[in-house]
């Protein structure tokens, strides 16, 4: 069976309440948002270089990490994933360029 986003969603979620010390995911709930959204930052900083280095290998492996710390601060922040996959659903009724119209010019 194929491994999902949701499963992954679904595996950080149960270790919100876990008592396991050797859980880095509960290690990050735990500490707090502002860790796991700087962990994101840092990955994301990562995944940029590696794009910058055309190392193809790495923006996978680094793209990975980014979409953990990702859900990681979803489920921190108590937003469930399919709100964001609802919220990109919203989206394909226009096109990207459209949308960025109608949020208006400058940003
Ligand atoms: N997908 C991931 C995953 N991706 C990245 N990471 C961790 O994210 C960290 C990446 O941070 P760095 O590369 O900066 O490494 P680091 O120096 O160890 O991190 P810090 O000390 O700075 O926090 C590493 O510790 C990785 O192990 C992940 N940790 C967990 N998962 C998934 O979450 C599941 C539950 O994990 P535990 O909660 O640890 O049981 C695992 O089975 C995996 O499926």
């Amino acid at each position: 069976m194929t491994f999902t986003l949701d499963d992954l969603a679904t595996l950080i979620a149960s270790r919100r309440n876990d008592s396991a010390s050797t859980s880095y995911t509960k290690s990050l709930f735990d500490a707090g948002t502002p860790r796991i959204a700087k962990k994101l930052g840092e990955e994301a900083v990562e995944t940029v270089i590696a794009a910058m280095e055309g190392d193809r290998k790495a923006i996978v492996s680094e793209t990975a990490d980014v979409l953990y710390h990702l859900l990681v601060l979803l489920e921190a922040q108590d937003i469930p994933l399919s709100e964001v996959v609802a919220e990109l659903g919203r989206r394909t009724a226009q096109s990207g360029l459209a949308e960025k119209a109608s949020r208006g010019a400058g940003e």
